[in-house]
């Protein structure tokens, strides 16, 4: 595997839950693949999961990860072709990439939206633009439209926790107070899409996701409908798509409580805001799976590096 961008990278997702779960059951087995191999990891935007996994993941195979906070810390990074360099950007995409290209065998790249021009968003442009101009493999580290480091850990949570053979899963909004992306939303739906799940999705009205990316998945304006014999019900606030990056909707009604879950295990990507978006009560129960879920955080990496070391 060369990048990996997206879910639609994984060619098959059961093949990879099951690697997956291999090098979980023996983290170490492949310390030697990345020897003398670096990683880079450049982050635009906060992080605590994915900033430490994605190195754990890189030291099990015996890489050197070496991470830099791109905002603040860097020289502002040009994006645009053939901009007049007389703004507040000191260095162009295209020597950066290259530059951290001569010290990265494999470059990291965590770019959030700016969730006020959806054309600009969609168009990936800093991602695209390290794989456009690095000359190393490239993994998303969550993009302006997709997080599939984590749809890839959600899958392989699923497949793990699972006693049916096609369990139902939900996708529920959940209030918050700003506005957030829809990069998890969009990789979860992606993931579930190649699973073989009963998958649904609830949201309030205005708030369906990209219509590219939900295709025929049910959606539902009644969550307490969607909920019903649902196994696994994920978690995820996002802002308005239609009404690009906007909060229309702040009803606490939508908020997940112990009562409403019944049986079903609960998943959230985290950070989460208790008793904003989940109630103390589910956290706090058996039936939350978030600490897993960033458990295998480090394995999803790990196979994904695997994958591109090998081809290296
Ligand atoms: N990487 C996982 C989620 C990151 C981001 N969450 C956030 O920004 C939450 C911030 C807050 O709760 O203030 C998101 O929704 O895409
Ligand atoms: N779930 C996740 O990506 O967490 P961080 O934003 O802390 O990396």
């Amino acid at each position: 595997m060369k990048n990996y961008t997206s879910i639609n990278d994984i060619d098959n997702i059961n093949t990879w839950i099951k690697e997956a779960r291999e090098i979980k059951a023996n983290p170490f087995e492949n310390i030697d693949l990345g020897k003398n191999k670096t990683l880079g990891l450049l982050f635009f935007n906060s992080s605590l999961r994915t900033r430490l996994s994605t190195q754990k993941a890189a030291l099990n195979l015996g890489m050197n990860p070496i991470v830099m906070n791109v905002s603040g810390d860097a020289w502002g990074i040009e994006f645009g072709d053939g901009t007049i360099m007389n703004g507040n950007t000191a260095e162009h995409i295209k020597e950066a990439a290259a530059v951290v290209s001569q010290y990265c065998n494999v470059i990291a790249v965590r770019a959030f939206p700016s969730l006020t021009d959806k054309e600009k968003d969609e168009s990936e442009q800093v991602l695209k633009s390290f794989v456009k101009f690095a000359s190393v493999p490239i993994v998303s580290m969550e993009s302006a439209t997709g997080h599939p480091l984590q749809g890839f850990t959600d899958a392989i949570t699923i497949a793990e926790n699972t006693t049916k053979k096609r369990p139902k899963v939900v996708l529920s909004w959940a209030p918050h107070i700003k506005a957030l992306p829809h990069a998890v939303a969009n990789s979860f739906t992606q993931a579930m899409q190649k699973m073989d799940v009963e998958f649904v999705i609830t949201n309030p009205e205005g708030y369906n996701l990209s219509p590219d990316i939900t295709k025929d998945t049910k959606i539902f304006h009644n969550q307490e409908e969607a909920f019903k014999n649902a196994d696994f019900v994920y978690t995820k606030n996002w802002s308005s798509y239609d009404d690009y990056g906007k909060v229309l909707n702040t009803d606490p009604n939508w908020m997940i409580t112990k009562e409403k879950l019944g049986t079903a295990k609960f998943m959230h990507c985290l950070p989460v805001r208790r008793n904003l978006i989940v109630e103390d009560a589910v956290l706090d129960s058996e039936a939350s799976l978030v600490i897993e879920q960033s458990n295998n955080r480090t394995f999803a990496a790990q196979l994904v590096l695997s994958k591109i070391l090998k081809e290296l």
